[in-house]
């Protein structure tokens, strides 16, 4: 062996041992605090060889800790890469931390994004009063009535996903094998490029769309891209070395598209019903929220004190903040909704039963409406309601919910002191997937959902959207858009599985939460009689 060669594998061997030491360093903080600590913790070694031989996903830690922790126990700690964390159990408790206590947990998990200015302004990496301005400014853009006035746009983008589909190579007569991910994130870029940019993206339309190109780059987690971000995580300053999260080449291709969009939209006046119009009007304070149209999960996200009461916002919304924004709309939704639809899909498939149930609502519903999908139509569907809040029981995107101790803070009813900047965590897919609040939690079942059900169930149970002031503040969007999908799918095809379609379903072996993006499922074009249509 050459003199270098040892020097490398020396040097590789001793920079892997510091690591190790620095990620182990907190290994005694749980106990020194007399917090049950969570035996079964990630322990960087194994978690690094785990997801690169590709034994264990991500997600999958997190049940293991919940798991782990005995019936009495509230909550655990955690060791995550060396940062203690507390992972919380008791309903009570997480109600108390999301939304009673929210002014002492604002914030989530610090992520240094210096090499990523614009990611740094996302409404989603603000922290503290920053956070809350932009905040009270953004929500407006996201109720009923705003997303009502974009309906027309789901519309078409769900009579170009048909299309889409029907547009690939015939199979046995009338039905064609489709990749689910890629239709649904065609649809998904289109939708989104015309409700927040007032742009035809053509994703559906034109197979080589670079819009969508970029977004599937944007959305590529391969095991090293994943071992790249747990690094920054755990190594911090690489951010300032240049490092970045995001993949660059789409990234940039999307802030300077939207650069471009944003400065148009300002220079020629032109006033449209998306989000980029709603931006410039909130930075003049002309953005109002119904307060009729909040419900329950709303009412618990508003903030205490929203703006100063004058309706001029508190912060200055720079090109480069409304830019931050409309960036992040369009990635949050690609890959939550995403997986959302491509779940959804693939169990209709595998229960031919539900599906039948869904396609007579949906078509009931469309003949009562003179042949249209609409959006009080779509709010209409019981049965969807219920179908998609149990796709997201079982797979929810979201599969962890993070906050940041603002400051000092007891835990209710303990002893215990939890220091400024302590991470607490829920796991989301542990709690959906507890058989003591979902009996038989593999089983699909949308009846989970009927009124009597979740009226005897624990709210907090059921987290997909996270909950407080700080929760998903695209909900109400996601959810039309995957419904009106999903309405234009099963009325219009038959789905069922097909030769290559993995059953039990194939998640992706490194992030867990999505299907494998070579799923496929086989569409059979619905025939149906006048006096049915
Ligand atoms: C089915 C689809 C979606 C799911 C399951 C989902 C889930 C979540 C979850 C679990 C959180 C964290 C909430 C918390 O910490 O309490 C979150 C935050 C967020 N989501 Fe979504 N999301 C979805 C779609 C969307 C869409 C379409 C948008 C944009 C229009 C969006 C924008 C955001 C933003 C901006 C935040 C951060 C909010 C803040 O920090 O104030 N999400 N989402």
């Amino acid at each position: 062996m050459s003199v270098t060669l040892s020097l490398i594998i020396g040097g590789v061997i001793l920079l892997v041992f510091a690591i190790r030491k620095y990620v182990k360093r907190n290994d005694d903080y749980w106990k020194n605090k007399g917090v049950p600590k969570i035996t079964y913790e990630h322990s960087f070694m194994a978690s690094m060889i785990n997801i690169f031989t590709k034994k264990k996903n991500l997600i999958e830690y997190d049940v293991d800790s919940y798991n782990h922790l005995k019936n009495n126990e509230r909550f655990g700690g955690t060791v995550d890469f060396g940062v203690p964390s507390l992972l919380l159990k008791d309903l009570d408790l997480i109600k108390q931390i999301l939304v009673k206590d929210f002014d002492s947990f604002v914030d989530r998990r610090k992520v240094q994004m210096e090499s990523e200015p614009i990611f740094k302004l996302m409404l989603s990496m603000q922290e503290g009063q920053d956070w809350k301005n932009l905040r009270s400014l953004m929500s407006p853009t996201f109720t009923t009535g705003k997303i009502r006035r974009m309906f027309e746009n789901f519309n078409n983008c769900g009579v170009d996903l048909v299309n889409f589909i029907k547009s690939k190579p015939v199979g046995s007569p009338g039905s064609r094998d489709v990749v689910v991910k890629e239709a649904i994130s065609r649809y998904l870029v289109d939708v989104i490029g015309a409700t927040a940019f007032g742009m035809e993206t053509n994703s559906l339309k034109d197979p080589n769309s670079v819009f969508y190109k970029m977004s599937k780059r944007s959305s590529d987690f391969s095991t090293l891209k994943m071992l790249k971000i747990i690094l920054m995580m755990i190594l911090p300053f690489l951010s300032k070395l240049g490092l970045r999260f995001t993949d660059s080449e789409s990234s940039d291709f999307f802030e300077s598209i939207l650069r471009t969009a944003l400065k148009n939209r300002v220079e020629s006046k032109e006033k449209r019903e998306d989000f980029l119009q709603m931006m410039i009007e909130a930075r003049k304070g002309e953005l109002k929220t119904d307060e009729s149209e909040l419900d329950a999960f709303e009412k618990d996200a508003q903030l205490n004190k929203p703006g100063d009461g004058t309706g001029k916002p508190k912060i200055n919304l720079t090109d480069d903040i409304i830019l931050a924004q409309s960036l992040l709309f369009f990635l949050a939704g690609l890959e939550t909704t995403g997986s959302v639809l491509c779940f959804a899909v693939y169990l209709l498939a595998l229960h031919p039963d539900i599906q039948e149930k869904l396609y007579q609502e949906v078509k009931g519903v469309i003949k009562e409406e003179n042949g249209k999908v609409d959006y009080d139509g779509i709010a209409r569907m019981d049965y969807m309601e219920k179908f998609v809040a149990e796709v997201l029981r079982m797979y929810p995107p979201g599969t962890r919910l993070e906050r940041r101790a603002a400051k000092e803070y007891q835990i209710p009813g303990t002893n215990v002191t939890l220091e400024k900047d302590t991470i607490v965590f829920v796991s989301v897919l542990a709690m959906h997937r507890n058989p003591e609040f979902y009996p038989e939690p593999e089983k699909f079942d949308p009846e989970r959902f009927s009124p009597e059900a979740k009226a005897a169930r624990n709210p907090y149970t059921y987290l997909p959207f996270g909950q407080g002031p700080r929760n998903c503040i695209g909900m109400r969007f996601a959810l039309m858009e995957a419904k009106v999908a999903i309405a234009y799918l099963v009325y219009n095809f038959i789905i069922e599985k097909c030769e290559s379609t993995p059953v039990p379903i194939k998640l992706d072996e490194t992030i867990g939460s999505r299907p494998i993006t070579s799923l496929e499922l086989r569409f059979k074009e619905r025939v149906m009689s006048k006096r049915e249509e």
